[in-house]
């Protein structure tokens, strides 16, 4: 099975009418896709993009969050059962951006991860150092943590079903983009990473994802790197002819 996916991030942005004619776009530009394609799209839009996307095969979507307990009180939230119910496939977890406003760290998506997936989801679990990091050097072991805190309790038969997306949080959203060198090099350390502890069958199937300023001009040459499996875009899966451009540059 071929492990390539382009994931968009839409972030809070599109409105549900919006993200109807966005995905609508998409469809009808790519038609059957030659990798997975997924919409991470609004809460509010899930049920609705979910049954755009059963037909042509090849589609599927994500959600940008959930709650790490079963159900209860707690006013806002979506848990994992809900998603899972509506027939959504993924969901994101772990994003810088929560990170950030939402005071997420690894111990708490462990939790969002571990009941993501049993309830039948595929979490996409990002990371990725800051600015600050890279300029010391420190990436690999900054993402080591990250991956080891998210990850490292996770059953072989547990880790078969996540996605890692690896973003830069100095990429994201700022035009900068990772090289080819630097993005490879990274998502090599990953999948030598998850090779030592779940085994090498486990890191070959391995979908690894790159994230952060993928546009049409930068996304051939990312995904031509051997560990590069596909991206996690935010900005540029806004607009369906950039979107489909990547898709179609896997
Ligand atoms: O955060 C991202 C995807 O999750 C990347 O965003 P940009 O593609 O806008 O840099």
């Amino acid at each position: 099975m071929s492990r390539t996916m382009v994931a968009g991030n839409w972030k809070m942005n599109t409105t549900p009418r919006e993200g109807h004619e966005l995905v609508r776009q998409v469809i009808d530009r790519v038609g059957t896709p030659a990798t997975k394609v997924v919409f991470g799209v609004p809460a509010i839009q899930l049920m609705a993009v979910q049954a755009l996307v059963k037909d042509p095969s090849g589609y599927a979507v994500a959600a940008q969050n959930m709650h790490e307990e079963q159900s209860g009180a707690f006013t806002g939230e979506t848990s994992a059962a809900m998603l899972a119910d509506a027939g959504i496939e993924y969901v994101i977890l772990g994003h810088s951006e929560r990170r950030e406003y939402a005071g997420e760290d690894d111990e708490l998506i462990n939790r969002k991860i571990v009941a993501a997936i049993a309830a039948g989801l595929k979490p996409i679990y990002c990371c990725g150092e800051k600015l600050d990091i890279r300029e010391a050097g420190n990436q690999e072991v900054v993402v080591g943590k990250q991956i080891e805190q998210a990850l490292g309790s996770l059953s072989p038969t547990q880790i078969e079903s996540v996605v890692i997306a690896y973003e830069p949080v100095w990429a994201i959203g700022t035009g900068v983009t990772a090289s080819k060198e630097q993005a490879q090099q990274m998502h090599n350390y990953i999948r030598r990473m998850i090779s030592n502890q779940f085994g090498a069958d486990v890191a070959e199937h391995m979908t690894i994802l790159y994230g952060g300023s993928v546009k049409p001009g930068n996304a051939a040459e990312l995904f031509a790197q051997p560990d590069v499996d596909g991206g996690l875009v935010g900005g540029a899966s806004l607009d369906a002819e950039s979107f489909a451009a990547i898709v179609q540059a896997v």
